[in-house]
């Protein structure tokens, strides 16, 4: 077992103590973000694009996921290993369960879905089986084709009262963790409140009880120059990327990152 654990997690939700995440892809970042003190460590699917260099993240296999999480275990003592099941490895609820078992059994302790309400079965089923999922709810990138690009969700009260609602059911359903991407930060607030899970938000606002940020993001690399509203160069006025990890942490659990200007309003 790790240092961090979900009890962990949950602990610091009670005392108010922000929880802090990085994406994380290989054995050497993996000690890095240990080294700064980051809590989990997300395989994110997001390889697929700032690893492999896709245009989305649909191209990732569930074996591409297993190969990474494997290495960042590797380099891990400290953190939570957090896994994206990628997209289609959750077409089918037996599908789930054996693509998850693949990600747990290359050494992560936690799997993350993108979804909503209709996750509930399957976080249940996982949960039954020993497995604590995540539910990514908001922008969740694998649906980029049904919502027509990479933009915030919940902005109209229809949309933020089904959120709202989807986060409570899912927290019965027995999931251990929400993950809300893209976000209006009022609304990210609310889900926070309404739930006794860590809730960990990117672009969702300061309120969330933990932040993520994609790693070559925060550490001011970019294939296409664009980057969203919600990143911050943490290598700004930092002289290693050692120094940059350790600032994120900081400005995390200080709330002084995210800025009002890093957040969606409605
Ligand atoms: N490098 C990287 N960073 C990420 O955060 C990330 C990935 N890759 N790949 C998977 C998804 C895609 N993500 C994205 C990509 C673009 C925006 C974006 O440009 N958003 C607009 C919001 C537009 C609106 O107002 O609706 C922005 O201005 O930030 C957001 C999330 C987040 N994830
Ligand atoms: C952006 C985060 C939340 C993610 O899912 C990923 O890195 O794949
Ligand atoms: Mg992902």
């Amino acid at each position: 077992m790790p240092a961090i654990t979900l009890t962990t997690l949950q602990g610091l939700k009670q005392k108010g103590e922000k929880i802090t995440m990085l994406t994380c892809y290989d054995a050497t970042f993996a000690h890095a973000c240990n080294q700064a003190g980051v809590e989990v460590l997300l395989v994110g699917d997001s390889l697929g694009m700032v690893l492999q260099g896709h245009d989305s993240t649909l191209p990732v296999t569930t074996a591409e996921m297993a190969y990474h999480v494997a290495a960042v275990k590797r380099g891990n003592t400290d953190a939570l290993i957090l896994a994206d099941l990628p997209f289609m490895a959750n077409a089918t609820l037996e599908q789930t369960m054996v693509n998850s078992a693949t990600l747990m059994q290359a050494g992560a302790h936690m799997i993350k879905v993108e979804g909503a309400l209709w996750l509930a079965e399957s976080i249940r089923l996982l949960a039954e089986r020993g497995i604590p999922v995540c539910a990514h709810m908001g922008l969740t990138p694998q649906a980029v084709n049904i919502l027509g690009g990479y933009k915030v969700q919940g902005r109209n009260e229809n949309q933020a009262r089904q959120m709202r609602a989807d986060a409570i059911a899912l927290e019965q359903a027995g999931a251990a963790m929400l993950l809300l991407e893209c976000v209006p930060s009022e609304l990210a607030q609310e889900i926070t409140q309404a739930v006794s899970i860590p809730v960990i938000g990117i672009g969702a606002g300061n309120a969330t009880d933990g932040q993520v940020l994609v790693l070559h993001d925060m550490l001011g690399l970019s294939i296409t120059g664009r980057v969203p509203k919600f990143v911050k160069n943490f290598m700004n006025g930092q002289t290693s990327i050692q120094a940059a990890l350790t600032a994120y942490v900081t400005e995390v659990k200080a709330a002084t990152f995210p800025g009002i200007e890093h957040g969606f309003s409605a």
